[in-house]
């Protein structure tokens, strides 16, 4: 007789614990997922696109599809692909696009659409709190996923484990000395630092390039990102020569032309 296949487990998550703004987000996204099937099907290949746009010399830029935001309210009511478009043509190296949709005012087809017009490695920006929205970034053609250590915990390992599998790179984000212990021990090969605090929305530069240099003094050796708060060439001078990537979301995506926007900051 044949055995069924083991059912894949769900890996614990404390999401009432994530408080302020933040906890709302999560909860709502569990609530969107209670009951989806956790099976991510065959290992796929691992293309590593995302981590390879952010190793090239000098500080790479991953530009943020962003329309809206908890911070900002509405940003803009950009065209994704257009909007892709332009920030490549600025010199992005790769692209954050984000699917929630009552914060951000994101979608599933923005990444389908920005993904099959433009060539440049998008990462799905999204509160995974299931292994069933792992299997949608990679079935919509993200080459990597946005894994958050201030929500998915002691789970970070299990989620990097199941990113990989699918073939997608993680950008395993923290913002805390705590957090990066755990994401320095889960095995990830990108860490994002993220200067704003997203329970209170408090944004402080200080903090990337505190939490990379601890990075780097504790071993890390793959690839470091500066997130959040950058508007200016000034501002990412204070991470030039210590970050390898730095996210830019609501700079860029309010400013009337994307292009010379991104050109703009990424001047040295
Ligand atoms: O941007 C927010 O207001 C926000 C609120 C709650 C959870 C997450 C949030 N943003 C996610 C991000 O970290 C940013 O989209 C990304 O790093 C770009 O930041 P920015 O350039 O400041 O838009």
């Amino acid at each position: 007789m044949t055995r069924p296949p083991p059912e894949p487990s769900l890996p614990p998550l404390n999401l009432s614990a994530v408080p302020g703004v933040l906890g709302r987000i999560v909860s709502e996204r569990a609530a969107d997922y209670d009951g989806a099937d956790p099976a991510l099907g065959p290992v796929r290949p691992a293309a590593r696109r995302f981590e390879a746009a952010l190793q090239s010399p000098g500080l790479s830029l991953i530009a943020e599809i962003k329309r809206a935001s908890p911070s900002q309210g509405a940003i803009a009511p950009l065209d994704p692909v257009d909007a892709a478009q332009a920030y490549r043509q600025g010199g992005a190296a790769a692209l954050s696009v984000l699917t929630e949709p009552r914060h951000f005012d994101g979608h599933p087809d923005f990444l389908r659409a920005v993904v099959g017009a433009v060539d440049l490695p998008a990462l799905r920006k999204d509160f995974v709190i299931h292994p069933a929205m792992l299997r949608e970034a990679a079935d919509w053609g993200a080459s990597a996923a946005l894994l958050m250590v201030s929500v998915l915990g002691e789970a970070t390992a299990a989620y990097l484990e199941m990113a990989h599998h699918l073939g997608l790179d993680a950008l395993v984000e923290v913002h805390s000395d705590s957090e990066l212990d755990l994401a320095l021990e889960s095995g990830a090969r990108i860490i994002g630092v993220n200067n704003r605090d997203l329970t209170t929305l408090h944004i402080d530069l200080d903090v990337s390039p505190r939490l990379i240099r601890r990075a780097r003094e504790a071993g890390f050796g793959g690839v470091l990102v500066a997130e959040s708060g950058y508007r200016t060439p000034a501002d990412l001078a204070q991470v030039r020569g210590l970050a390898d990537a730095v996210l830019v979301g609501s700079s860029l995506a309010g400013s009337a032309d994307l292009a010379q926007a991104t050109r703009d900051l990424l001047r040295e």
